[in-house]
C-alpha cells in the first residue's frame, strides 16, 4: 500500500503465478475482495476493464466465482481502458467479450456499464472518443478503485503504443487512435491522465513474449515513450500480476 507518511505511492508489487490460469484465478479473487471491501465502506466502486487474452481468462474466472461472492453487482460501475472502434456486435469489441464471459453470473446494472461508443453510435472514432470523455466527466465519480491493464509485447497498455503522439496528450481523458499497430487500427483509449486516476493499477501479463516488456517497464528510469506501461501508477498501489513466463527476465 502507499507510504502514507510521505504520501507517495508504494513501489510496484510483483506477484508471480505458476501459469495463466493461476494468474487469472488470483486476479479474479482479489478483484472480488476489493469490490466487497469497497461496498462494505458504503462505496460504489468503479472498475476499469481491459481487453486481451489474459483479461478473457480473468473475466471467465469472475463469472465462475461471482455467485459465491458477497458483491452486489448492481452497485459496481464498469469502464474500459480502451476499446476498438468497430460495430457493437463485433467479436473484436472488448466490452462484448467481457459481457459475454460474464453472462448472467454478474448481474450488473446496464446503466452503470459504460461502453465506449461503437461504429453503430458514433460517426467517427474522434466522436466516439469525445463522447466517452463526456461520459467519464459526467459519471466517473473520483478514481477507479481498480484499473486492470493488459500489456503488449511492445509494452503498450490500453491503446497507447510506443512512440505515438497520444502518449503526450495531457489535457484530455480520451484519445482517438487511427493507426494502431495491433489490429484493428481504430480505437479509443484513455490517456495517462485518466489511467492514473486509479487507486490501484493492476497489470495482467502472461506469456514469454511479454517477458521483455515487463522487464523494460519495471527497469529504473523506464521511459513511457518507449514502454507505455511505465507511464501508469496507482495512487495507492501498483501490482504486476505475472506468470513464470512473463516474469522470466526479472
Ligand atoms: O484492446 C486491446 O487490444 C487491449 O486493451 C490491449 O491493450 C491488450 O490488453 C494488450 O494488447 C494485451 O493483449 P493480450 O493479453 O491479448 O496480449
Amino acid at each position: 500500500m502507499t507510504d502514507a507518511t510521505a504520501g507517495h505511492p508504494a513501489p510496484p508489487r510483483i506477484e508471480v503465478h505458476v501459469d495463466a490460469a493461476d494468474l487469472a484465478t488470483a486476479v479474479a479473487g482479489e478483484l472480488i475482495s476489493r469490490i466487497e471491501d469497497a461496498q462494505a465502506r458504503g462505496e460504489e466502486p468503479q472498475i476499469g476493464l481491459t481487453g486481451g487474452t489474459i483479461a478473457e481468462h480473468v473475466h471467465r474466472e469472475l463469472a465462475r466465482m461471482a455467485p459465491d461472492s458477497e458483491v452486489d453487482w448492481s452497485r459496481v460501475v464498469v469502464w474500459w481502458g480502451d476499446e476498438r472502434y468497430v460495430a457493437a456486435a463485433s467479436p473484436e469489441r472488448n466490452a462484448g467479450q467481457a459481457l459475454a464471459a460474464f453472462g448472467d453470473r454478474l448481474p450488473l446494472d446496464p446503466s452503470k456499464v459504460h461502453q465506449v461508443p461503437s461504429t453503430d453510435d458514433a460517426a467517427s472514432v474522434t466522436e466516439a472518443a469525445d463522447r466517452y470523455a463526456a461520459d467519464l466527466r459526467a459519471h466517473a465519480a473520483g478514481s477507479f478503485e481498480v484499473l486492470m491493464l493488459g500489456v503488449g509485447p511492445d509494452g503498450h497498455v490500453a491503446s497507447l503504443f510506443p512512440g505515438s503522439a497520444q502518449l503526450d496528450v495531457d489535457d484530455r481523458v480520451t484519445v482517438a487512435v487511427t493507426d494502431s499497430p495491433k489490429p484493428p487500427p481504430e480505437r479509443v483509449s484513455l490517456t495517462f491522465a485518466a489511467l492514473n486516476r486509479s487507486r490501484s493499477v493492476w497489470f495482467l501479463v502472461s506469456g514469454e513474449q511479454k517477458a521483455s516488456a515487463v522487464a523494460r517497464a519495471l527497469a529504473v528510469g523506464a521511459d513511457l515513450h518507449d514502454v507505455p506501461a511505465a507511464g501508469v501508477t496507482g495512487e495507492l498501489e501498483t501490482i504486476w500480476f505475472l506468470d513464470r513466463e512473463s516474469a522470466a527476465q526479472l
